[in-house]
């Protein structure tokens, strides 16, 4: 078996996949199933930081069109992505890995802190470790939230786990014809305006140099394949 490409690596979850077959919520045989796949990935002796979308539950922007204000819609969006934290912890956990979820809100009841040192701490000492509450700024997002942790604390690349293997030339889900690319640079993904990521991650990436790959999680062993340098997905870089 091949060995892994990357020593760290921040891996991005879409949070609307944790739903599983419903469109809201947490499914749990799918966070169990993914719980394994990162078990998996992680026992090839990779360091796993995970951050989760919440799209599942709250989307700040939804909340806001409905006449809540951006910012708080946005936080409400942070505070789900902390649950979809939790609920992953609890399944690494009960599967017998030791996980570490870190909050970007002061919440001491439920998380510690995130900081660099602790995440730099539990990483080495071999947990799976949860990265909760986005940035902690409204009008961000997870995507965002992937790239700034993992130049934050040194990840080599970020893998986007979601429901499409790829960047398309146009929402494949909207545009039958639309082309899966294999390869993009930050600038062309940037000028392209796909939409599978937003451009401030595109272009914090580019400014920190780190690859993105963007991939599907629908094939269980799919974070594996990826880390192996054998999966499917599109590679942002350079
Ligand atoms: N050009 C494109 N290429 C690929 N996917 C695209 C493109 N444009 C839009 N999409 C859509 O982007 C979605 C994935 O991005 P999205 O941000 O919605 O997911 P996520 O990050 O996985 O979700 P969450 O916010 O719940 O974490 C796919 O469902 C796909 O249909
Ligand atoms: O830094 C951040 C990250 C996220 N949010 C809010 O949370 C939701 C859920 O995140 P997704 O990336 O869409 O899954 C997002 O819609 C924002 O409302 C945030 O405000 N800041």
């Amino acid at each position: 078996m091949a060995e892994p490409v990357y020593r760290r690596v921040v891996i991005k979850l879409s949070g609307e996949y944790l739903a599983g077959s419903h469109s809201f919520g947490i499914d749990q045989p799918t966070v169990d199933r993914i719980a394994d796949d990162l078990i998996a990935a992680h026992k090839l002796g990779v360091e796993v930081a995970v951050v989760i979308g919440g799209g599942n539950i709250v989307r700040g922007v939804e909340v806001s069109s409905r006449g809540v204000s951006r910012p708080t819609g946005d936080t409400m969006g942070m505070l789900a992505t902390i649950m979809n934290c939790l609920a992953l912890e609890a399944a690494i956990e009960r599967k017998g890995a030791p996980a570490r979820t870190l909050s970007a809100f002061v919440m001491p009841e439920i998380s510690e802190l995130f900081t660099r040192s602790a995440a730099h701490k539990y990483l080495a000492d071999g947990r799976i470790v949860l990265l909760g509450g986005g940035t902690g700024n409204p009008f961000f997002t997870t995507d965002t939230t992937a790239v700034l942790r993992a130049a934050e604390i040194g990840a080599q690349a970020v893998l986007k786990a979601t429901n499409v293997d790829g960047v398309y030339s146009a929402d494949p889900k909207k545009d039958p014809s639309a082309k899966r690319f294999d390869r993009l640079t930050h600038s062309q993904a940037i000028a392209g305006d796909y939409k599978v990521m937003d451009a401030t991650a595109f272009a914090l990436a580019r400014e920190t140099s780190l690859p993105i790959i963007v991939f599907s999680i629908a094939e269980p062993g799919s974070i594996g394949a990826i880390l192996r340098g054998t999966g499917r997905g599109t590679v942002v870089a350079g």
